[in-house]
């Protein structure tokens, strides 16, 4: 981590430490102070000067408003008090709201681990996993071993007795759940300290803010109350004022920020599980852990991209590897730090991204400046219109009049081309980044894939982008506009009235405290709002994708808990968020009508009873309100903009996160395949590991060779591999260990676009996309075939004829993942997509699995004919039933990851080995169904032709 860090590992304790800006604050703030106590040394000099310091006299005689006036010129003594004050908060502020003890009794000394490198991650398990498989197997055996010890000794009898294994087990158990439950009362312990510690610290700021609103509330008191008339230069006690309510306002904001920073809750660093620190939270309670899919009632949070882990994974520091989430390559899960952004970050890359459009975003400015330079002026030019209605000037009144119909006319124009303008560069930057978004999600490679949800991608195209979207204009436009409004307001409000500015601006401090702290309140309330939803959407895609399972099973109850539970929680911290927010409102209407009321009765005397130094018109208190009206809102847009710009830059980073990250395997990249190169397939000592399953070894030491035309069959029991071996042909994965040779070069050599032009796949599952039968056959081809080509191809895939038979055959549209067809069906259209093709080397994983006797029988034709040209095609093919594969050249026997068996069908069988074994099954199988199907239909005719033709078709299989 780049940041200076002291750290210390206190028993599973983290004392907090210091970072190196922060000893800026205390340097800034003494400065700030020095110039406070300078400004009240200077202003009570000057009012002893115009006062004398005979005020005793004055209280004899009873004059007590002269002596307010001279008592209240002691700003000094409230400036010392300042000193003692502000400091003396700060310290306690820091003492009690430090968390000396981050919550994480889990982590041990775990946490500091740096994360060097995730790069090589996958290469490094595989000794280690090896090794563990193969104490794992020797365990297992000495196990299985002991047990038919006991066994055969009549021992097993007693076993209940004697505890044996099920003791074991059991005692494992609870020792485990011992350790989590300790676990998380222990978390639950820090969780209370670190609450605790924030109350005191938000009590300590609260004082800050009080403290300086009642000196804010003194010297706005003193400025009503004093008479410059009495000094030599009138404006230096008003500019000394402001400095020293500026000074206030400043040592208290730095206050706050010292004791935010100093006694700052600090997260857990476990890089290995997630770039950012992580808060244990018992607010995320049903929450699901990002990494295991578990629901989770206590665990730790990332308040910065909303990553939720529970107590068992935060334990573990493996768990990221095998986890969901995160952003992962080929060479395993990416370090996010890379990419982790900063708010100054998303702002440099935000205003990049608009650059692009900078004609249009000069044009918005201009317009911004000039639409805001009519609205400042304005209530100035009302103000004299009132004015002239008052004392009844007619020029004056029709002279003002036209000023003000020429502002009101420039700031429309201005206003609504500069809109116009902001508008046009936020969507032309929402097209680029949703586009981008897009690109930087599909290029990602297949491990990728493996860990992420659909539901969150798609969360992240459109909740995020328009998340990171939204604050660009906001900035562009609003900001801006609002910053302009706020110091012009400020600059014309003090002109008109010092005095009445004074007194006004004494309700600032306390409604920036109430809504920044409501801010913060409410930011985390919504992450969590959008979590839930996020959920809840994930729910229903899930259900929705799925529905013929949830109507077959009739879980629609079941879903609709589900999904009723994440938007129930979602509503649950949406009702705190209103009550929260209208309590806010409430207060902060209250203060502000407290400003407007002081303003219009001070400001109402003074138009009233005017004196010699303190006199305004009528028509000028109207153009403060405005003014006033003008900061309000100012600085309320302003916050909301700070607030929302925060959000995006969380939004942001996951959006960038992915545009930025580029795949480990680059389909771009490499030399492009020759036409006439042999097209013959080599796997030489080859290892591979899932990434989700990093634990287990799916291929160990494969050596094969797969020569050009020659047809190569892979069967074997289920889960043993034979997909994964296409898979690595494809490149969805690079071997773990070992090389894959095409055509006697690396496949990592070759450009993987090209390549993929010269390979047909048939897989396991047909992936259609919803458009029509044509669309779909020609997929990727777009132009690049003729009528005649694409009904070759269908013919020879027999799937001519069932198009015909649709009304609007190659034109019929199928659906989404084409529902509308049988899975028979969806084959052949597969095949026939393969086929169009014209590919060299053809990889069929079990391409006639969904088809039933008669189509198989029509399909497998089809294949053979494909089998017999081969000169033509190298073939890699993948079948359960054996009797696809008997012609091959080559059958390779995979069992439990490795090649067991390899030859002809004649060669495997004299061997009498797996293979032979798994023929024999076959065939017996085959009998055994001809044979029940048989006995079926000449014992009960009556039913024969129902079920007797649905064991006669399982058994043409
Ligand atoms: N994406 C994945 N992540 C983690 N493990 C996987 C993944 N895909 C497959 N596996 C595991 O790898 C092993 C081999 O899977 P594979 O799909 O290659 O088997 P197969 O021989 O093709 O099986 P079948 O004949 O049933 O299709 C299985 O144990 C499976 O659970």
């Amino acid at each position: 981590m780049g940041r200076a860090r002291r750290r210390m590992n206190d028993g599973g304790s983290l004392i907090v430490k210091s970072k190196r800006w922060l000893r800026v604050l205390p340097m800034l703030q003494f400065l700030v102070m020095v110039a406070d106590l300078a400004t009240s040394l200077q202003l009570t000099r000057m009012t002893f000067s115009a006062y004398g310091t005979s005020w005793t006299k004055d209280l004899n005689s009873g004059n007590f408003n002269l002596i307010f006036e001279k008592f209240a010129a002691d700003l000094l003594g409230a400036c010392i008090l300042r000193l003692l004050v502000f400091p003396l908060f700060t310290h306690l502020g820091i003492k009690f709201g430090s968390t000396t003890k981050a919550a994480d009794p889990v982590g041990g000394g775990l946490r500091c681990v740096p994360c060097s490198s995730t790069s090589d991650g996958l290469k490094q398990p595989l000794l280690p996993v090896l090794l563990a498989t193969r104490d794992a197997v020797a365990q297992e055996e000495r196990e299985r071993m002991a047990m038919e010890r006991v066994t055969s000794s009549g021992w097993s009898k007693c076993l209940p007795f004697f505890g044996g294994r099920a003791r074991k087990d059991g005692s494992g158990t609870n020792n485990k759940g011992l350790k989590e439950e300790r676990e998380a009362e222990e978390a639950l312990q820090c969780y209370k300290d670190v609450k605790r510690a924030n109350r005191n610290k938000i009590a300590a700021e609260s004082l800050v803010f009080f403290f300086s609103t009642g000196f804010q509330v003194y010297m706005g008191i003193k400025a009503v109350c004093f008479d410059v008339s009495k000094l030599r230069v009138h404006w230096q006690f008003p500019c000394l004022l402001l400095l020293g309510v500026i000074c206030v306002n400043i040592e208290s904001v730095l206050c706050c920020v010292m004791i935010e920073s100093y006694a700052k809750e600090e997260g857990i660093d476990k890089p290995e599980l997630h770039s950012h620190p992580l808060f244990f939270s018992k607010a995320n309670a049903g929450h699901s852990c990002d990494l295991c899919r578990r629901r989770i009632l206590r665990g730790y949070r990332c308040w910065l991209c909303d990553f939720d882990i529970c107590m068992k994974c935060m334990s573990s520091s493996t768990k990221r590897a095998e986890g969901e989430g995160g952003i992962r390559g080929d060479k395993g899960v990416r370090n996010e730090k890379e990419v982790a952004m900063k708010p100054t970050e998303y702002l440099y890359r935000a205003l990049k991204l608009a650059s692009c459009e900078w004609h249009l975003l000069g044009c918005a400015f201009t317009c911004l400046i000039l639409a805001t330079g009519s609205n400042l002026v304005t209530p100035v030019v009302t103000g004299h219109v009132f004015n002239a209605i008052k004392g009844e000037n007619r020029d004056e009144f029709i002279y003002n009049m036209k000023i003000f119909i020429g502002l009101s006319v420039g700031s429309g124009i201005f206003g609504s081309l500069k809109s116009l303008c902001f508008r046009l560069v936020q969507r032309k930057l929402s097209f680029m980044l949703r586009n981008r978004l897009f690109e930087g999600v599909i290029r990602q490679d297949i491990a990728f894939y493996d860990a992420s949800q659909t539901g969150d991608l798609i969360s992240r195209m459109s909740w995020d982008c328009n998340a990171m979207l939204q604050p660009v204009s906001n900035l562009l436009g609003t900001t801006l506009q609002s910053i302009l409004f706020f110091f012009g307001g400020l600059v014309f409000s003090f002109f008109i009235s010092w005095r009445l500015s004074m007194l006004a601006f004494t309700t600032m401090l306390p409604i920036i405290h109430l809504t920044s702290k409501y801010a913060v309140f409410s930011q985390r309330l919504n992450r969590e709002i959008f979590t839930f939803i996020g959920m809840a959407n994930s729910v229903a895609q899930e259900a929705m994708a799925n529905i013929r399972t949830v109507r077959a099973f009739s879980t629609e109850d079941h879903e609709l808990d589900r999904y009723r539970q994440e938007t129930r929680e979602a509503l649950h911290r949406g009702i705190r968020d209103a009550l929260a927010n209208a309590g806010t409102i409430f207060l902060s209407n209250m203060i502000d009508y407290g400003a407007s009321i002081l303003i219009l009765f001070y400001g109402g005397l003074l138009v009233i009873y005017p004196k010699k130094d303190r006199h305004i018109n009528i028509g000028m208190l109207y153009a403060y309100l405005r003014f006033w009206d003008m900061i309000q809102s100012s600085y309320q847009s302003l916050q909301g903009v700070m607030n929302s710009f925060t959000k995006a830059a969380g939004a942001a980073q996951r959006v960038l996160s992915l545009m930025d990250s580029l795949p480990d395997i680059d389909p771009n990249s490499g030399r492009l395949a020759e036409d006439d190169m042999p097209w013959s397939v080599e796997f030489r000592n080859v290892y591979f590991v899932y990434q989700m399953r990093p634990d287990f070894v799916v291929l160990k030491d494969i050596n094969l060779k797969m020569e050009p035309s020659e047809v190569c069959a892979l069967v074997g029991p289920s889960g043993c591999g034979k997909t994964t071996l296409v898979s690595l042909i494809l490149r969805y994965y690079d071997p773990t260990d070992g090389k894959i040779l095409v055509g006697g070069r690396e496949l990592q050599d070759f450009n993987l676009k090209h390549l993929h032009k010269s390979i047909g796949y048939v897989s396991q599952e047909t992936q259609m996309f919803a458009k029509t039968i044509e669309e779909n056959i020609g997929y990727g081809l777009e132009g690049k075939y003729n009528q005649s080509d694409l009904i070759e191809a269908c013919k020879a895939a027999n799937a001519h004829d069932f198009i015909m038979s649709f009304p609007s055959g190659y034109q019929t549209r199928i659906g989404e993942r084409g529902v509308r067809l049988s899975g028979g069906q969806k084959q052949r259209i597969a095949i026939a997509r393969m086929m169009l093709r014209r590919p060299k080397l053809l990889l069929l994983d079990e391409a006639t699995s969904a088809l039933d006797a008669e189509s198989e029988a029509m399909v497998q034709q089809s294949i053979d004919s494909l089998l017999e040209a081969q000169d033509r095609y190298t073939v890699v093919l993948v079948a359960h039933r054996l009797s696809t594969v008997v012609s091959a050249n080559q059958i390779c026997v995979i069992d439990k990851g490795v090649v067991s068996e390899r030859g002809n069908h004649e060669t495997l069988m004299k061997l009498e080995g797996t293979y032979a074994r798994l023929v024999g099954k076959q065939l017996e199988k085959s009998k055994n169904m001809l044979y029940g199907a048989e006995t079926e239909e000449q014992g009960s005719p009556g039913r024969g032709g129902g079920r007797g033709s649905g064991m006669r078709r399982r058994n043409n299989r």
